[in-house]
């Protein structure tokens, strides 16, 4: 790429996006030129706000303002943050903040106006969530919250991008409206990895599981990891899997509309990854002793297959049968399981 003629910022922009997440750095690298770079500022705009979000160590009043003031800040030049905890793993990217609001000067007006919309709606989202939790020890309460909660960090996500997508002309205006999609398409990885990360959050003391789920099986949600609750544990964590499954069906319908490539690329491979994740999770009791992932082979062999909608079709339906062959007959939520997966096989 041209990369002699990048400027200091856009340079340093790049290789915060490469310390992130290595595999998926590689996939927005790949997207067109103009794309690429929106994406991932897009990226870094997120990541900064999540890195406030997760650090536990702001006090609530502070990290509420800065949540709230997400849409200035990212148009305040040399605005930084240095007092992140020590252990926050994306601490540098807000210390060296001022490259990423340098370069979103340099993006074209429709990408910028999308960009600033999606932030300041994922920095309130995040903020009413902080403040509540603030109160409210249970954390999520109603399914309903849970899936308010996963809108505004993941929803919002695929609505900004999907947006972002038409706008390029790479994709059709249609990709850009149909928000229902775009909306399931963010609430599937996020659930796929709530589910995988309940022991780390826990540990964290944070907690998406609804309360309105758990408490059918366990009177707390820190109940679910003792070994004498091993059988209602397991029957949660179907129910939990259950809830993320429904999204699946709308993931394959917004990825038969995708016509570019690389975008289908970018778009694909996180979806393959959290069906995996989820047949793995499934009726397995290890979700709540450790991290639970999918093997480093069968990551590469995700990320290689899936490049069109046949092979991810393929996909979904081979873990959805994986899913099906855990299924436990004396589950509670056996029967909804294989519907949900039959409607999987269905829609593909
Ligand atoms: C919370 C989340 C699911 C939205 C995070 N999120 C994703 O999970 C990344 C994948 C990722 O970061 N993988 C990590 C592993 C991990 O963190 O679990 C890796 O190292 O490979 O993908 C999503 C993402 C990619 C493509 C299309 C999307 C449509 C809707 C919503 C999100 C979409 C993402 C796209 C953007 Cl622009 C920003 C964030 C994300």
């Amino acid at each position: 790429k041209k990369i002699a003629s990048w400027s200091k910022s856009k340079i340093r922009c790049y290789e915060f996006l490469n310390m992130t997440s290595r595999s998926f750095a590689a996939v927005i690298q790949e997207l067109n030129d103009e794309l690429r770079d929106a994406v991932c500022l897009f990226y870094l705009v997120l990541r900064g706000l999540d890195t406030i979000e997760d650090d536990m160590t702001i006090p609530i009043e502070k990290k509420v303002s800065i949540l709230r003031s997400w849409e200035e800040i990212i148009v305040t030049d040399g605005w930084n943050f240095t007092e992140n905890g020590p252990n926050e793993k994306d601490r540098q990217l807000l210390v060296e903040y001022p490259v990423v609001i340098e370069e979103l000067k340099n993006l074209n007006k429709t990408y910028k106006e999308i960009i600033f919309d999606i932030a300041k709606q994922m920095g309130n989202g995040m903020a009413d969530y902080a403040t509540n939790a603030a109160h409210n020890k249970f954390g999520v309460n109603t399914v309903k919250d849970y899936d308010q909660y996963c809108f505004y960090v993941a929803g919002l996500v695929g609505l900004g991008l999907s947006s972002l997508f038409s706008a390029s002309g790479l994709e059709s205006p249609e990709v850009g409206r149909n928000t229902k999609l775009s909306i399931s398409m963010g609430l599937f990885l996020q659930k796929a990895n709530i589910i995988r990360d309940y022991l780390e959050d826990l540990d964290d003391n944070r907690r998406f599981w609804p309360k309105e789920i758990w408490s059918q099986y366990v009177n707390d949600l820190s109940d679910l990891k003792d070994p004498e609750h091993k059988k209602q544990a397991i029957n949660c964590l179907s129910r939990m899997c259950l809830d993320a499954l429904q999204r699946a069906p709308d993931c394959l319908t917004y990825l038969s509309n995708i016509r570019d490539q690389k975008i289908f690329n970018f778009c694909a491979i996180p979806q393959v990854m959290a069906i995996a994740t989820l047949a793995i999770l499934f009726q397995n009791y290890q979700v709540y002793q450790k991290n639970v992932k999918i093997r480093k082979g069968e990551t590469l062999k995700l990320i290689q297959k899936a490049t069109n909608i046949l092979n991810v079709i393929d996909i979904f339906r081979h873990y959805t049968r994986v899913i099906i062959t855990k299924n436990n007959s004396r589950d509670p939520n056996f029967l909804k399981i294989s519907i949900a997966c039959g409607q999987i096989e269905q829609s593909c």
